[in-house]
This record gives structure tokens, C-alpha cells and sequence, in this order.
């Protein structure tokens, strides 16, 4: 439309508008010209009016949306001693084993469990866009944790169709564990677009690839326990409904959900969401509030603990990292094949959901206490009504599907696991040592 337009307001310039008034402004640009550049050549204002138009042309043929996608330049991939990595990575080094894609590989629980796949011989392949959501610094020192266990962490984003392509191309992946997600709760106030382009346009981008790859792959995706909600049933079960979230990033990971069913009712893909419950832990993610607690606290900074107005502090049950790998191995390790082939559906497929939670919910204001205890550091506590930015009062996993079905029983407590992140962020970051009144020594006797 508004090129059109564009074309219609240059048709209506009068000719005489065109190159014939006011001849002594087209002097002057004239002048201008021939005096700085002896060879230059008279512009007049239908020649300025032309290159205008070319350009705007040009824009928007470039910007129009109908364009295909262009891959970013700076991510780069292809060739053959790529495809060796690609390969290599990927390949599986015990019997039986599988051959699985990670996406969000650099993200915490994309690290921890495909540390875990590839140590016990499985072929893992990440893939990461590395954005800027959170410090990078983190996520490329996973990516070199990652590469020294044999993990190639491919550089592109989910929506990157061509890239996907062909990582089929190269590798039949036997299974996907889809990590990659505009993770946090309340950041999709500030930037509800970034939720929509990777938890739902990126979910699907990623199916529709899976769909027709040959074998189709089985696939194990990250939901969450957000999609609860505002329910009020305790604890939550996968029976319950999911139909009140409180955040946009809640309605996307159960539109996830849906689009899960669909893609399996109409392709036959194997299909296995888990609903983490607030994972925490060493290499954690520094948005979550465990995380920059231990970071203010260090700091001498007040914290903010929410309060549910006549329910006291709010509450999660929060789970250990190394339990939700063993419930993400569980999963992939139990997944049915997918049934499809060439984008058709064969027979009916496995749609499978589990609650990935600790069934223990500590109130946020204990979590202080436990960090000031391993830290050593009094914490600045300032008690605030929650606010309505999409969080929820507390989360309760029921955890007995999981039980029942993958074998699922976490064993971390949230005194312990906190004990293992504080001990890891002290190593990590040194500066944090020498703020907190930690005997580095004592710690290791302890741990
Ligand atoms: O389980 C989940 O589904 C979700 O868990 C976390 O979300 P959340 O539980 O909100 O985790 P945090 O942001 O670390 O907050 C933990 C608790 O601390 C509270 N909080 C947070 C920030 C703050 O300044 N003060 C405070 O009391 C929150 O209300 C919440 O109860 C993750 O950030 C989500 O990506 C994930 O999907």
C-alpha cells in the first residue's frame, strides 16, 4: 500500500515542477556539485524525485514480509568440514543410544542435560542463538563446558527454517529435546513479542521441520508449570486445567501444548511436554530471583521478597537441576517413535505430559534464610505486595505420573541444591568470593 502511494504522490508532481521553477535552487545544487567534484553531473530536482523513489522501492521490496527470510550474516554455517562437526557431534558412541538436538544447548538446562546425554554415550547436537536476554558471557562459557565433553553447539534460531533443514539433512536425529524459549515470567511485560517469536513461531517452525524429516524424530519440549496458573487446586496434577494463566509467557507455553496436539493428531509425531517447576541450580540463569539474590545479597543490596497479601510470602516449588535431568532422560529415554513419514501420518503417536517438580513449596522468604546461611551475608530483606506483572501465589507439583511412568523421584531439597549453587557462583564468579564471609576451604570439606 504505501509504495503505491509513494508512486501515486511522485506521478502528481506537475512536469513543469519537475525541472523547470525555480531554476535558481537547481543552480545553486548545481554549483554545489560541479565545485566539489569537476566531474560531476547536474541534478536535477526530477533526478533527486527518481532516486527517492528507487530507494524507497528498494526498501520496502527489502523490508516487505512476503520476502523469504534471510539468514544473519553473522551466523554462519555450511560446508564440509562443518558438516563434520555437525556429524561427529551428533553420532552415537554406545549402543543403543540416540542421536539428539538439543536447541537452547548454551541455556541451563540445555547445558546440564546434554553434558549428561553425551557422557553416557548418546550423539548430541546443540543449537543456540545466543541472545542477548541474559548475560552472553554465561552462555558461552556453557557452550565451553559444552565443547569440551564433545558438544558442537551450532550458532542460528529455531526460526531459521533453511538451518534446520539442514541439520536434518546431515544428521537423522532418532530424538529433539526443544529447550530453546523466551524464558521469565515477568519479562514478557517488557517485550511480549520476543515470547510469541521463539515459544510459538519457533515451536511450530521447529515441528513443521520435524514433521517431514525422514524418520520424523521423537520430540521432548520444555513447558512449563506456569500453565497452572491461577488455579487454586493443590498440588497440581496434568489432569487439571490449564485455561487461567497469569502471564503472557504462561499462554505461551500452553499454546505450545495445543500446537503439540495438533502436530501429532495430524502427523504422527511422538510428542512430550514437561512442566518444569522454577529450576535452579549451579549454571543457573541469572534472571531468576535465587540467582540475583545471591548476586545483592554479596552486594550489600536489598532484595525484594513478594508478598501475597493475607498469604505471607509467596512460594514454588522449586527443583534441583539434577533432577530435572533425570526427568528430561527419563523422558527422551521412554519416548515412542514417532509414526509419520514424508510429512504423512502412519498411525497414531505418542502425546505424552509431566509434571517436573520438587512437591516440596518453600516460601520465597526461606530461600532468603538458606542463601544467607550458605553465604554467610545478613540479606536486606524488603517485604513487598506481589505485583500484578504475571506472577502467580505458589506452585505445587503432583508428581506421581512421573513417578509412575519415567521413574521420575527427585532427591535434592532446596537447603542442599542451594548449597551446590552457592558453591558453584563462588567459584564462578571470583569476585563473589571475596564478598561473601565464606571459608572457601570449609566449603569443600563440607560439600
Ligand atoms: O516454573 C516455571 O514454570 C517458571 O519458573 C521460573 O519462574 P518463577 O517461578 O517466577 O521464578 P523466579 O523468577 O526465580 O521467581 C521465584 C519466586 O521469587 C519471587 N520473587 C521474584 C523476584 C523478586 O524480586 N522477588 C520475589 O519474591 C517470585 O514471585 C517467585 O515466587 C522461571 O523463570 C520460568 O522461566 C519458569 O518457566
Amino acid at each position: 500500500m504505501s509504495q503505491l502511494k509513494t508512486i501515486s504522490i511522485l506521478d502528481n508532481i506537475p512536469s513543469s515542477t519537475q525541472s523547470k521553477s525555480k531554476p535558481e535552487k537547481l543552480s545553486y545544487y548545481t554549483h554545489r556539485c560541479r565545485s566539489n567534484f569537476p566531474f560531476a553531473i547536474p541534478i536535477s530536482k526530477f533526478s533527486l524525485s527518481c532516486i527517492l523513489f528507487l530507494s524507497l522501492l528498494l526498501f520496502y521490496t527489502f523490508k516487505s514480509p512476503s520476502s523469504p527470510p534471510r539468514r544473519s550474516l553473522a551466523v554462519d554455517w555450511g560446508g564440509a568440514a562443518w558438516e563434520r562437526r555437525v556429524r561427529s557431534s551428533a553420532r552415537v558412541r554406545s549402543r543403543p543410544g540416540h542421536s539428539v538436538l538439543v536447541t537452547g544447548a548454551a541455556g541451563f538446562v540445555g547445558m546440564h542435560v546434554s553434558i549428561a546425554l553425551k557422557r553416557r554415550g548418546d550423539g548430541v547436537l546443540g543449537l543456540d542463538n545466543f541472545n542477548g536476554y541474559y548475560d552472553q558471557t554465561l552462555k558461552r562459557a556453557r557452550q565451553g563446558m559444552l565443547e569440551r565433553t564433545g558438544v558442537f553447539v551450532v550458532e542460528g534460531d529455531i526460526n531459521d527454517k533453511e538451518l534446520l533443514k539442514k541439520l536434518f539433512d546431515v544428521v537423522s536425529f532418532t530424538h529433539v529435546l526443544h529447550l530453546a524459549a523466551q524464558a521469565g515470567v515477568r519479562y514478557a511485560i517488557q517485550n511480549p513479542s520476543s515470547y510469541v517469536h521463539s515459544n510459538i513461531a519457533g515451536f511450530v517452525n521447529l515441528l513443521e521441520v520435524c514433521k517431514s524429516a525422514n524418520p520424523q524424530p521423537a520430540i521432548v519440549w520444555a513447558s512449563s508449570s506456569s500453565v497452572y496458573g491461577l488455579n487454586s487446586k493443590l498440588p497440581f496434577s496434568e489432569k487439571d486445567r490449564t485455561d487461567n494463566p497469569a502471564s503472557l509467557y504462561a499462554a505461551t507455553k500452553k499454546a505450545g501444548e495445543e500446537i503439540a496436539h495438533t502436530y501429532n493428531h495430524i502427523y504422527g509425531l511422538s510428542i512430550t511436554g514437561l512442566r518444569f517447576f522454577t529450576v535452579y541450580g549451579p549454571w543457573g540463569r541469572p534472571d531468576m530471583a535465587y540467582y540475583f539474590f545471591t548476586k545483592d545479597i554479596l552486594n550489600r543490596r536489598p532484595i525484594t521478597i513478594f508478598e501475597a497479601p493475607g498469604h505471607g510470602s509467596v512460594a514454588r516449588d522449586f527443583t534441583f537441576i539434577d533432577d530435572v535431568v533425570k526427568g528430561c532422560i527419563a523422558a527422551l529415554d521412554t519416548a515412542k517413535k514417532s509414526t509419520g513419514s514424508g510429512g504423512k501420518k502412519k498411525g497414531p503417536a505418542q502425546l505424552r505430559i509431566y509434571n517436573l517438580g520438587n512437591t516440596s513449596p518453600v516460601p520465597v522468604s526461606d530461600l532468603v534464610s538458606i542463601l544467607e546461611k550458605h553465604l554467610k551475608v545478613k540479606a536486606i530483606r524488603k517485604v513487598q505486595p506481589m505485583p500484578r506483572n504475571g506472577d502467580v501465589r505458589f506452585t505445587h507439583a503432583n508428581i506421581s505420573l512421573a513417578q509412575k511412568e519415567l521413574g521420575y523421584k527427585p532427591t535434592t531439597d532446596l537447603e542442599a541444591g542451594l548449597k551446590k549453587f552457592v558453591r558453584w557462583y563462588l567459584s564462578y564468579y571470583p569476585d563473589a568470593k571475596k564478598k561473601s564471609a565464606w571459608d572457601f576451604e570449609v566449603l569443600d570439606c563440607i560439600s
